[in-house]
């Protein structure tokens, strides 16, 4: 599988004297695949994707996106990543339809107007589309995330808790979109999620973080079966909160 991510003994930590909030992690994420980093909270999820996206710097380790040192060449390759979280701040004054289309010029599209219909109806905002973003709710702000996320066809997506604040059917919508352009154009995915049936169902592989530490690793059954538990949500709390469990 060609690898269009690699971390390399990625590592940062905070504060001096605290221990470390990702610590070493080597994690590679290959063309149409979608991984899933899953761990309790504060576990050294968004801190790690914070550093694949060339947000954050790590004290030490590289991550590599298409091969490039992302703390060095991060203008040359956002183009082809993007990103969306829950907390992450669109301009609330200006409404769903101005800010894709913000984002699109930004992104310099082809025909940015006729993206931007496109998204709008893809994520089922249509009817939106003309209402100011601070006057959303939390699930259309997130379904408003995603479609930004998306503006520019990227190669590599990351999305942190995608589905946290979506209701079941839309949360439905999502997966099955996104799952079609993994299949369809080979884009990657790499998301974090505390929902276990979510990351069970649709991710080819998982990552389970503990303590800023990879735990374990592989696809859903392979975990299942190594650790012998029934499901994941079963392996996650054996792994999250059983020191003794060794990490691998
Ligand atoms: N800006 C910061 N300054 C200091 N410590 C931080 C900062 N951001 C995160 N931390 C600490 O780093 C550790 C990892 O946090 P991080 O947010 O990466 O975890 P997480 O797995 O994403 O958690 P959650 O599931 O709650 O989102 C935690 O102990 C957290 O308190």
């Amino acid at each position: 599988m060609h690898h269009v991510l690699v971390t390399e003994k990625v590592t940062k930590c905070y504060l001096p004297g605290q221990p470390p909030a990702v610590k070493e992690v080597d994690l590679t994420l290959g063309q149409g695949e979608i991984l899933s980093i899953v761990g309790p909270n504060g576990a050294g999820k968004s801190t790690l994707v914070q550093m694949m996206l060339g947000l954050l710097l790590p004290d030490s380790g590289m991550v590599r996106l298409f091969g490039h040192d992302v703390s060095k060449e991060r203008r040359r390759i956002a183009h082809r990543i993007n990103y969306a979280s829950t907390d992450l701040s669109l301009p609330y004054s200006l409404t769903v339809r101005e800010n894709l289309l913000t984002y699109a010029l930004i992104y310099n599209m082809k025909n940015p107007r006729e993206r931007v219909a496109r998204l709008l109806s893809t994520l089922g905002l249509e009817s939106f589309a003309e209402r100011k973003v601070g006057a959303l709710s939390t699930g259309q702000v997130a379904r408003m995330g995603i479609a930004k996320a998306l503006v520019n066809d990227p190669e590599i997506l990351f999305l942190d808790e995608p589905t946290a604040t979506l209701d079941p059917e839309v949360s439905g919508q999502l997966r099955h979109l996104l799952g079609t352009m993994v299949r369809e154009r080979g884009m990657a995915l790499l998301y974090t999620s505390h929902n276990m049936r979510e990351v069970e169902r649709f991710s080819d592989r998982i990552v389970l973080m503990r303590a800023g530490e990879i735990a374990a690793e592989g696809t859903a059954a392979d975990l299942m079966q190594r650790y012998g538990t029934e499901d994941l949500e079963e392996l996650f709390l054996l792994l999250a909160g059983r020191e003794e469990v060794a990490v691998e």
